[in-house]
């Protein structure tokens, strides 16, 4: 059984003046428990849109969506989601925006200190459950909302382009420690990303989606050997590498012309 179905899903926005936008056209993919699916597709052509329908954000306009087996129709404890601009609070300490996230999930206000605790442990950001996210650099800041999104220990994590905002060196840094913590905790992993490096280095699988209205177009295996935490620079050097890049870059183009 798939740890994640999604069969046909299509979503049409309708605005207040009755316009349709058709931004899915029947998206169908089967993930396995534990995989890493990068996202890739040209601007427009949906991935925001099936990750929020993904995590409840959003209802879609058909289709179905199963966990285990399991239709669901709305957010649920066994989906984290990470969003590009962080989505802290700013009025608020690292420690106090994960107690929010865990209070909103139900989560008992005895169990929020060892959680806080264990979840900026696993960023590197101990030290820092005090601070105020004013007080801290971008890479700093979404540690602390991918902190956020394990603190409800998630099955699944739903993560839109959250190194898009970050400078090179901060991003290569945060796909290091993406890696890390996704070879060590075997999580579902869902990864929107513009970066076709980013892509490679992070999947198991690539998915490339066609433009608006978005669905599936190809499905690469990255068959680069595990794990791949530390490795970044060799695994980017070598030939079968750049032979994707290769590959999805040609694939991205075709769409950007069409
Ligand atoms: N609430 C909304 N109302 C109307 N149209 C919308 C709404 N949200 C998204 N759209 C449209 O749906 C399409 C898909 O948007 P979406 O943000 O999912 O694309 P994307 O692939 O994530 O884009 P990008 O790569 O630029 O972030 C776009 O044409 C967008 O304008």
């Amino acid at each position: 059984m798939s740890a994640l179905s999604i069969e046909q899903v299509t979503k049409t926005f309708v605005d207040k003046r009755g316009t349709t936008v058709e931004a899915l056209a029947g998206f169908d993919l089967d993930v396995r428990s534990g995989e890493f699916i990068t996202i890739l597709g040209p601007s427009g052509c949906g991935k925001t849109t099936m990750l929020r329908i993904l995590q409840g954000l959003e209802s879609r306009s058909g289709g179905r969506i199963s966990i285990e087996g399991r239709p669901i129709d709305g957010p649920g404890p066994e989906r984290g989601f990470v969003f590009q601009q962080y989505g802290l609070l700013p009025w608020m300490t690292c420690g106090e925006n994960i107690s929010f996230a865990l209070k909103a999930r139900g989560v008992e206000k005895a169990r929020h200190d060892e959680i806080i605790a264990t979840s900026l442990e696993t960023v590197g950001l101990a030290a820092f459950r005090n601070h105020y996210p004013r007080q801290m650099s971008g890479g700093m800041q979404q540690r602390v909302g991918i902190a956020r999104a394990l603190a409800i220990d998630p099955d699944i994590l739903l993560l839109d382009e959250p190194f898009g905002a970050l400078d090179a060196l901060t991003r290569e840094i945060l796909q290091n420690e993406m890696l890390s913590l996704s070879e060590r905790m075997k999580k579902t992993i869902l990864f929107v990303t513009h970066s076709i490096d980013e892509a490679i280095i992070l999947a198991d699988r690539v998915v490339v989606m066609s433009a608006r209205p978005g669905r599936i177009d190809q499905i690469i295996d990255i068959d680069i050997e595990r794990p791949r935490a530390g490795k970044g620079e060799s695994i980017r050097e070598g030939a079968r590498f750049i032979e994707y890049r290769r590959l999805l870059w040609d694939l991205l183009m075709e769409k950007h012309a069409a």
